[in-house]
């Protein structure tokens, strides 16, 4: 496709997108259908100029004086992938495949320079901490809430491309004999855990091949997870030979490094109430090795969950929210998100914070964690269910990473810069460059 027909084709992609409130895979999806002349190029580009105007939107939609699809993506083909408004000018008039001539007043934004998020215009100026740091406006209170000042400053890293985070799995090899295998892909250790590697963002510009395809992932070396999703699986701390629930199971992405840390000792258990989600975790332990997983099926094994009551050495709970803490791999859900949704994540976080509860033993661990920076989905949500369980107690989440045994000493001091006063760990892009992570661990001491 001719650069100007990918542009036409974000703007359309976006339009469907706001019209249709639905994920940006499904209308990139249905446009690709009806686009069959599109390659894997193509593609690559157009999705990648749509996110990245959806991470900016705010700023954009400042910089743009104007929140249309065909506003964002000008906007960010200047202030985000540096074209000239000359490049984009004649990208938009050529026949027949650009969006149209731009307009006297597009022309002036995209030649003004105080409008570009880049160049820290927008955060420098006097604007709401909502347009500085890229998020819904009615998320503000929240945002102010969990960082005060700092705002901005953690939206805008909410806001940056994210790269791609490796956990090397030591149940098939070692951290050396895998970041050799990962120099291929320019994969590097991160400092913060011993088992942490990283490849830096793609750009959608040139499509680079997927880290799955490099044969260290299908031996099962390695497993894609962010760096703050490998923190709060480290937090189950030291779990050789323990009984433990993972009882938000999901894809896995948790319970196979559940697995690893207690390198198949004893048992672990996969639980969630929705079976669609845990199928990939039947082929993903096979790959990874994970010998002492039993994944318990919600509609035939309710059984198997119920004998498990009062039984577990630690309990994980890595609850459903809004996911504020991972926009930078999802900028469409961050304008998705809405104020009742929040609602309901609330509610079923206590429900499924009361529901895990009884299956930890007396003297055991509850590990609580989500995906979200919000208090309202975290702290709240644990006052609550204290309030209604006296018989746990916090316990500090740093002191259980250090148990786990992957946390360095540079680790160690990243982390005590993200600890709350309460002992819990909220980890951020701003703060350590990983995804957005809350993760609290609890001990039923009576
Ligand atoms: C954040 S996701 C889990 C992601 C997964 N742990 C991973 O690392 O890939 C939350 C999961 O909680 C599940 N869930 C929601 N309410 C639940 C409940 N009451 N009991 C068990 N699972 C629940 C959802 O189906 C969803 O799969």
């Amino acid at each position: 496709m001719r650069l100007s027909g990918r542009v036409s084709a974000a703007i359309e992609i976006l339009t469907d997108f706001d019209a249709r409130r639905v994920p940006l895979k499904t209308a990139m999806q249905d446009w690709a259908r009806g686009a069959r002349y599109a390659g894997a190029k193509d593609r690559a580009w157009i999705s990648g100029l749509c996110l990245d105007a959806l991470r900016r939107r705010a700023s954009l939609v400042h910089a743009m004086d104007a929140d249309s699809p065909r506003a964002l993506v000008l906007g960010a083909l200047r202030f985000v992938w540096g074209a000239s408004a000359d490049e984009i000018a004649a990208l938009a008039a050529e026949e027949p495949h650009g969006p149209g001539a731009l307009s006297a007043e597009e022309e002036e934004k995209l030649r003004s320079s105080r409008c570009g998020p880049e160049s820290g215009q927008a955060r420098a100026e006097a604007v709401p901490p909502h347009v500085a740091g890229d998020f819904p406006a009615w998320t503000t209170p929240m945002m102010v809430r969990a960082f005060g000042q700092r705002a901005a400053e953690e939206g805008a890293a909410l806001a940056a491309r994210a790269d791609v985070d490796l956990r090397i799995n030591t149940l098939k090899t070692t951290p050396e004999k895998a970041l050799a295998a990962l120099k291929a892909v320019k994969g590097e250790a991160l400092p913060l855990l011993t088992t942490a590697a990283r490849i830096n963002a793609p750009d959608p510009r040139e499509k680079v091949p997927a880290v799955t395809v490099i044969p260290a992932f299908n031996r099962g070396w390695v497993e894609v997870q962010d760096l703050g999703s490998q923190i709060a699986a480290a937090a189950a701390g030291a779990v050789r030979g323990a009984q433990v629930l993972d009882f938000c199971a999901g894809g896995g992405g948790k319970t196979l490094a559940l697995a690893a840390l207690m390198e198949n000792t004893s048992q672990l258990y996969a639980w969630d109430r929705d079976a669609r989600r845990l199928k990939p975790l039947y082929h993903r332990a096979k790959r990874a090795g994970a010998r002492n997983l039993q994944i318990i099926n919600p509609v035939t094994d309710k059984e198997a969950l119920a004998a498990l009551a009062g039984r577990m050495d630690v309990v994980f709970v890595d609850a459903p929210c809004t996911g504020s803490g991972v926009w930078r791999r999802h900028p469409d859900a961050k304008w998705r998100l809405a104020p009742d949704q929040l609602e309901r994540r609330m509610k079923e976080q206590d429900a499924v914070l009361a529901e895990a509860a009884r299956f930890v033993k007396p003297g055991g661990r509850l590990v609580y964690v989500t995906c979200s920076l919000f208090m309202e989905e975290n702290e709240d949500r644990l006052a609550a269910f204290l309030e209604a369980h006296p018989g746990f107690a916090r316990t500090r989440a740093l002191d259980a990473l250090a148990a786990s045994g992957l946390l360095t000493k540079e680790g160690r001091a990243a982390l005590a810069r993200c600890e709350t006063p309460d002992g819990a760990l909220r980890v951020t892009p701003a703060r350590i460059s990983s995804d957005g992570f809350f993760v609290a661990t609890l001990q039923w001491t009576r």
